[in-house]
């Protein structure tokens, strides 16, 4: 199967309440572990690349493993997504790369530093609607700063988020902005700020409704129920991971991360994509740090890179299960991305907001 429209697939997980992970890739191994994963619970797979995966990988390599997951899992659905593309450009490029999806992130300026205005966001997020939907890509956008509700301080840690220093209700997405900003962009799936960050510095405790905002997702679905969701910095952080980790040589902070359970709320509340990289960072560093202690003489690359690829497949198959994806890939039928973009074209994937 050629790359499929993630509008399909995340309307495929609305339609049957479920969420999809969508997983960070850099390099062959988590391809791979994401890959081997999906194929053990026969999910849909969105596979993203940050500009900074881009530039780790190199874009020629980027796009010869996507390739290359294609050929490999022909039965599997598989979505390239570009993950926080900074501006209308960096889209561009993804698209030109053949990813099937982008993410405008319109939140912050193209310095991926200053808080954007909101014309602004609409002004860019609308400009790439209209260059992705002639080709059948498919759009997200963000509204909100991700950022901390305990700091009161942007998301710093993935290279991009502000200095400033923000109030509540900029850090958290407001539901009739929400809703306009939906029918003005007619975008196809919205981030939303509500309290998580990426990174694992997320919360100093296990969070409770006052710094891990589910209550506001379901207030933005209520306000537009058709519009999919997506929520970022939803690591999981597992207490199990750091012990691991810390125990073999590592200094990881005490930190915690957003509880499974309450991502398992907020999938009944309209949320369909959920951003997942550091539980995967997490487990390949706990994997390679144990076996590098356990065999002092091992130097093939391939010795302490198996059992981090496992460790990783291992992650991404239980939160595909956590979040409803088993056994969904067979039933979901792909299109082509020229007949989604004749679906675009002739209004049939609008977005209708009251
Ligand atoms: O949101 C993410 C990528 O866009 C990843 O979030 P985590 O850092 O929580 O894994
Ligand atoms: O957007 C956040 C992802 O975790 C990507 O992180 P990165 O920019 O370090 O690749
Ligand atoms: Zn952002
Ligand atoms: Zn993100």
């Amino acid at each position: 199967m050629p790359l499929v429209s993630m509008r399909e697939l995340l309307d495929h997980a609305a339609e049957n309440g479920y969420g999809i992970p969508a997983f960070n890739v850099n390099n062959l191994e988590q391809v791979q572990a994401v890959m081997e994963a999906a194929k053990e619970a026969g999910a849909p797979v969105i596979l993203q690349a940050s500009a900074g995966a881009r530039k780790y990988a190199g874009e020629p390599f980027i796009k010869h493993l996507i390739q290359a997951a294609i050929e490999a899992y022909p039965e599997i659905p598989l979505v390239m997504h570009q993950d926080h593309g900074q501006s209308p450009d960096v889209c561009a490029g993804a698209i030109k790369l053949g990813f099937s999806s982008v993410m405008m992130d319109g939140s912050l300026e193209a310095d991926g530093k200053t808080i954007a205005s909101y014309d602004y966001n609409v002004d860019v997020t609308r400009k790439v609607v209209e260059m992705s939907h002639a080709l059948g890509v498919t759009v997200e956008g963000e509204l909100g700063c991700l950022g901390s509700l305990e700091t009161m301080k942007g998301d710093k840690e993935d290279g991009h988020g502000t200095d400033s220093t923000m109030t509540r209700e900029q850090l958290l997405t407001d539901p009739e902005q929400a809703a306009d900003f939906v029918k003005r962009t007619q975008l196809d799936a919205l981030a939303i700020a509500i309290g998580t960050s990426h990174g694992a510095y997320k919360f100093s405790r296990k969070p409770t409704g006052d710094i891990l905002a589910i209550e506001r997702i379901r207030e933005i679905h209520r306000r537009i129920p058709s519009t999919h969701l997506v929520m970022h910095g939803s690591s999981s952080v597992p207490q199990d991971l750091l012990a691991v980790i810390n125990q073999y040589g590592g200094k990881i902070k005490e930190t915690y991360g957003v509880p499974v359970e309450e991502i398992q709320e907020a999938i009944k509340f309209g949320v369909r994509k959920i951003n997942i990289d550091t539980d995967i960072r997490l487990a390949m560093t706990a994997a390679v740090r144990k076996f590098l202690a356990e065999n002092p003489d091992k130097f093939d690359a391939r010795e302490w890179l198996k059992p981090a690829r496992e460790a990783a497949k291992k992650i991404c198959k239980q939160r595909y299960i956590e979040f409803g994806c088993e056994g969904q890939a067979p039933k979901i039928k792909a299109h082509s991305l020229q007949v989604v973009a004749a679906k675009y074209a002739e209004g049939a994937l609008a977005q209708v907001v009251h």
